[in-house]
């Protein structure tokens, strides 16, 4: 199998440092693939190539953010030869928090992907676009949008950037009126605060909208969150961390699903995407069951 490594440079660069050395260990004498990316869009377009070469089997190894691997996955999904692995050197990362055991350290130990731990993972796709980890609409997109922003002036920070960015996204219109479908079933026009379509457990720098969210069961978890006024938002921020909010019914619905339209009665709504923010109409969102094949670290204690 070919080893590939996808390094963004804009990754936090003390972490970037160490994996190069390890890379130079723990790989020495064999021969791999480093492939640096220069900007935006460029991460998918080295993950399609080696998608489209369908010849020989790739280990590719995404070293970045969560931005980073939401490329590479439109890139590479159902790809049947590619098998990915994750090596979190950006500032969030909050795709391997659903990894329940392993560490960002244990993900970024390379000797430990020798004799890795295949697993099969679901993907969200909305308009013809993957998802990883989560799919969300409303206030949290305000959210992430300024969260993107504060990263680029400070680049550390997790959950800090999205704490911000909600106090900042207070000011803005809280959220829209939706009908959706979720598979069969109905749902008149309702206003939402935001809605929350999730393969992943954890989304800006460690909420938990869908506490029970699992990679590989084939389907999506939901968190359609109602009309809540700027004060809640604030008093429930600490719940929605714990992922305790779901015990609030008469706030939050909490489901599960396949298939799921929402009616955005044809205007452009914004929708954030593993935490980049696109505009869609009338968006579909579905899972795409066991759409990539992961490598995860093979842990030994
Ligand atoms: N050489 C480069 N210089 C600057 N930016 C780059 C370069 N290569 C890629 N990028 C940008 O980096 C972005 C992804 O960064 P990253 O993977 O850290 O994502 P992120 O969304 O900030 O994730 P996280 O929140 O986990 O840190 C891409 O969307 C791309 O625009």
């Amino acid at each position: 199998m070919k080893d590939v490594f996808i390094i963004n440079p804009k990754g936090q660069k003390k972490e970037q440092l160490e994996l190069i050395h390890q890379i130079q260990e723990v790989f020495q004498g064999r021969r791999i693939i480093i492939e640096k990316t220069n900007g935006p869009g460029h991460a998918r377009f080295i993950a399609q190539k080696y998608a489209l070469k369908t010849e020989e089997p790739v280990h590719l190894y995404v070293c970045g953010g969560d931005g980073t691997l939401h490329e590479v996955v439109n890139g590479m999904a159902q790809a049947p030869h590619i098998y990915l692995s994750i090596l979190p050197i950006g500032t969030g990362n909050d795709f391997i928090k659903s990894f329940e055991g392993l560490t960002k350290r244990d993900f970024l130990d390379l000797s430990a992907y020798q004799d890795a731990i295949e697993m099969d993972c679901d993907l969200l796709k909305v308009n013809g676009e993957y998802a990883l980890n989560s799919v969300s609409i409303g206030f949290d997109v305000h959210v992430a949008d300024a969260a993107n922003k504060t990263k680029k002036i400070i680049p550390k920070g997790g959950i800090f950037h999205y704490t911000l960015g909600m106090l900042t996204s207070l000011c803005k219109p809280l959220g829209e009126t939706y009908a959706l479908q979720i598979d069969q079933e109905r749902f008149e026009p309702e206003f939402y605060t935001f809605l929350v379509f999730a393969n992943g457990r954890f989304y800006g720098g460690g909420y938990q909208p869908c506490p029970a969210a699992l990679l590989n069961d084939g389907e999506m978890d939901i968190c359609l969150v109602k009309k809540v006024s700027r004060t809640q938002i604030v008093s429930l921020a600490k719940l929605y961390e714990r992922g305790e909010h779901i015990h609030y019914p008469d706030l939050v619905i909490s489901k599960k699903g396949k298939i799921v339209h929402v009616d955005t009665e044809n205007k452009e709504v914004k929708m954030n995407l593993d935490g980049e923010v696109r505009s869609f109409k009338n968006p579909t969102i579905e899972i795409e069951p066991h759409a990539i094949h992961l490598l995860l670290p093979n842990k030994k204690d």
